[in-house]
């Protein structure tokens, strides 16, 4: 979808956008994009100052991270990508915003000079969020929509979706009773996404995602307008949790390691391949089972830290509003956007499975093959024993939908 190019800014005053029914109206100060603004960093506008990797509500080292660990360096220098304002507005709805990771995913997403309006949408009321958020003095614009009959309105004309709405999941509770109530929840917000915005990239975090992303797809289809290029399923917290644990085991800089994770985003469906970590590090076997366990039960960790009080929210947050920044990169032309994400895939003979892709205007561009490549023999069993399982939930998301065929 095109960026919006006549969209204003509006810096030092609240950004709020209202529906006039349900708050007072407060008018933006508009700011031309004529004006030299060439960085809006953080939390503060810096006017006429070349914008490469500053430009993101990263931060300056965490974005210089993204940017050596995933560009691929062409002629031995990191291509520069170069933020254009009067090129990067874009709107991206959060389904699910009130909740546990919506807030700090929201506040994130505030952050970044990519996005011109953030719509969250909640069956729960998301005006008081919607008001807080309002008044940081980033550009973009925050407009709040609670329950169903609002949905639509939410989606209409965005770039990106992210889906987390749903529960999390208590100790004790199996993938299966978390799919019983999250499926219903994705299969509805879904169908509207078909209707009211088919062309945006949808990013899906509510759980288990193993099973909401072939649902999803199913959904997409039924109505004619699945584009397996723009559907992803969101393991970049796997890819944070690897990169961290294997760093601190290796003395690393934690902005240097980088760990691709394959498979999905469940138990023993998480692969993180240890063997081809950047920068090339060795492990003995021990490492290898320790951190690889450690990596997969990491969810489980928290789960069981707040006991009862949900899941991870601001790990997931931070992890998905690194993949919302690498979307809306690319969809604004940085031609060498690299992630890990659960998508439609050919690369083993499952139809969905989570590799590093090359992410570009119009979404998946290409998997990358070459991770999979010279395992080690741990890798592959693992890789083969995650298969079954992988399998099974995603004939459970696509099966859901066959008994319950969407609405024309
Ligand atoms: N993919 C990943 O890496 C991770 C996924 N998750 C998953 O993300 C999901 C959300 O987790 P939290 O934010 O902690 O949960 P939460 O319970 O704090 O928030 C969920 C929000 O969804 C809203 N909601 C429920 N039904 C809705 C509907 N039909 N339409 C719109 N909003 C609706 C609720 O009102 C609530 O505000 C869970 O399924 C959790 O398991 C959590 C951590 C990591
Ligand atoms: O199951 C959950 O909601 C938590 C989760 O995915 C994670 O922490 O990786």
């Amino acid at each position: 979808m095109a960026a919006r190019a006549a969209a204003t800014y509006s810096i030092g005053s609240p950004s709020v956008s209202t529906k006039p029914n349900l708050r007072q109206q407060i008018k933006p100060t508009t700011l031309n994009l004529h004006h030299p603004l060439r960085c809006f960093s953080g939390l503060k506008a810096v006017t006429d100052i070349l914008c490469e990797s500053e430009a993101s509500f990263l931060g300056k080292e965490s974005n210089a991270a993204l940017v050596q660990t995933f560009a691929q360096k062409r002629h031995g220098h990191i291509s520069q990508y170069r933020f254009n304002p009067k090129a990067s507005c874009y709107k991206v709805a959060i389904l699910g915003a009130a909740g546990g990771i919506g807030q700090p995913l929201s506040l994130l997403i505030k952050m970044s000079p990519l996005v011109s309006e953030i719509n969250l949408y909640d069956i729960a009321n998301v005006q008081e969020i919607t008001a807080d958020l309002s008044y940081c003095n980033t550009p973009a614009q925050v407009v709040g929509f609670t329950g169903s009959s609002e949905l639509a309105d939410s989606l209409k004309g965005v770039d990106v979706v992210v889906i987390l709405a749903g529960v999390p999941p208590k100790p004790g509770m199996t993938w299966d009773d978390l799919f019983n109530t999250n499926a219903s929840i994705v299969k509805s917000l879904i169908e509207a996404v078909a209707d009211n915005c088919p062309e945006a990239f949808v990013h899906i975090i509510t759980n288990p995602m193993n099973s909401m992303v072939p649902l999803a797809a199913e959904v997409l289809r039924q109505k004619g307008v699945y584009d397996p290029k723009k559907l992803f399923g969101v393991t970049t917290l796997d890819v944070v949790r690897a990169n961290t644990f294997v760093a601190r085991k290796k003395n690393l800089r934690l902005i240097d390691a980088d760990v691709p994770v394959v498979g999905g985003h469940a138990g023993i469906t998480i692969l993180p391949l240890l063997s081809k970590t950047r920068p090339s590090v060795s492990f003995t076997n021990e490492e290898v089972e320790e951190l690889t366990v450690r990596i997969q039960n990491a969810g489980t960790e928290v789960v069981e830290a707040k006991a009862g009080e949900g899941s991870a929210t601001l790990s997931i947050a931070y992890a998905a509003a690194r993949f919302v920044e690498s979307s809306l990169r690319a969809l604004d032309g940085d031609a060498d956007v690299y992630e890990c994400a659960y998508v439609e895939s050919n690369l083993t003979e499952l139809p969905f499975f989570a590799s590093r892709v090359k992410l570009g205007k119009k979404g998946v561009e290409a998997l990358i093959h070459s991770d999979l490549q010279r395992l080690t023999a741990y890798e592959a069993k693992a890789l083969e024993a995650l298969m079954p399982e992988l399998k099974a939930s995603i004939d459970k998301g696509v099966a859901f939908v066959q008994k319950q065929p969407v609405t024309a």
